[in-house]
């Protein structure tokens, strides 16, 4: 860890979806730099154990929230309140998607994919920066998206939704910046976490061919996303905003997806 050691003491992190690989991650990272954290997903025991484990670095609560209804995220607000009394960091990394060609998502996958990437992310957002960031004058949140910077064939859902996070972005910073609130996206490549197992044959053949078509010739590690959110998390980024950080071994200037879907789709 590079990061001086309690970059982050005394701030209250809330990190959506940190019961598992990449949010775990971030967690794991604020919670070693003196962070106090709350997590949240769906899925309530995994959740608690992923507390329960990451305890053991620092104060880390859990709340069961799907992040697709205002209503459970204002209880998650509610709870954060009582436990810690502010926040100064969300981390908007929960979501997902299936990978599929356009033609072939039904209106349901299409709407399941926006409403969690893009719709989620806005209330959790919103009701983050109703709570605490303006009327505490301080906030800052960090949006995981993904390397969709030439389109995201295969995935268009997630892409299109993942492109509406990052305007979402440039317009919060903008209208937040008076409030002391910074907003940016950190956009991963592929990374090697539990997000990967969800996926199968011949999925996983076209992430060997990916890694291949690399310019770094590999997949990019959890703490690698992790160190750039702690980056645009800290004061050391403190005049950036609106911006999206890639973590992807070049790939949004490089990858040609279609060139791999086209791969699968003949195999
Ligand atoms: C290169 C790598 C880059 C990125 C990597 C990562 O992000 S790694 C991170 C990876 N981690 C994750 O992605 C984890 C989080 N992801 C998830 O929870 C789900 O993928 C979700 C986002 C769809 C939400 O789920 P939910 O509980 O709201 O969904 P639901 O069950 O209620 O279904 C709603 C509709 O979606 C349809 N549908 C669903 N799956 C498939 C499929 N495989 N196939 C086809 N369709 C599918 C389903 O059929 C239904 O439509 P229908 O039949 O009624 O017309
Ligand atoms: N791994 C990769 O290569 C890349 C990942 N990403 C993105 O990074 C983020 C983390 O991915 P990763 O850790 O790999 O994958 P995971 O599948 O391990 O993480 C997804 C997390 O989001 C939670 N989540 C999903 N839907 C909701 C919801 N509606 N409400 C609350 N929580 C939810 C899940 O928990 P639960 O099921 O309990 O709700 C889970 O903890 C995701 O947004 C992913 O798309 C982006 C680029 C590349």
């Amino acid at each position: 860890m590079m990061y001086a050691a309690n970059l982050f003491e005394d701030k209250v992190a809330l990190v959506t979806g940190g019961r598992s690989g990449i949010g775990y991650g971030i967690a794991e990272a604020l919670l070693k730099l003196g962070a106090k954290v709350a997590i949240c997903s769906r899925k309530e025991a995994p959740l608690a154990e992923a507390a329960e484990q990451l305890s053991k670095l620092g104060p880390c609560r859990y709340q069961a929230c799907d992040i697709r209804d205002g209503a459970q995220v204002e209880r998650l607000a509610e709870r954060i309140k009582s436990e810690y009394g502010r926040l100064d960091l969300l981390v908007n990394n929960a979501g997902g998607q299936f990978p599929s060609l356009a033609r072939a998502i039904s209106d349901n996958g299409w709407n399941a994919v926006i409403n969690t990437n893009l719709n989620g992310t806005f209330y959790v957002s919103r009701i983050m920066a109703e709570h605490f960031f303006i009327p505490q004058a301080s906030g800052n949140i960090v949006n995981i998206i993904v390397n969709m910077a030439r389109g995201f064939p295969g995935m268009a859902h997630t892409g299109a939704a993942r492109a509406g996070v990052e305007n979402l972005t440039k317009s919060l910073a903008q209208e937040w910046a008076t409030y002391n609130v910074r907003v940016n996206c950190v956009a991963p490549g592929t990374i090697i976490s539990s997000g990967l197992h969800t996926y199968a044959e011949p999925v996983k053949a076209l992430l060997e061919e990916m890694k291949a078509d690399n310019l770094m010739g590999r997949h990019g590690r959890v703490e690698e996303v992790a160190n750039a959110v702690l980056f645009l998390a800290s004061p050391l980024s403190s005049y950036t905003s609106g911006t999206t950080l890639y973590v992807d071994g070049l790939d949004h200037l490089h990858s040609d997806r279609m060139r791999l879907v086209n791969g699968v789709r003949s195999s």
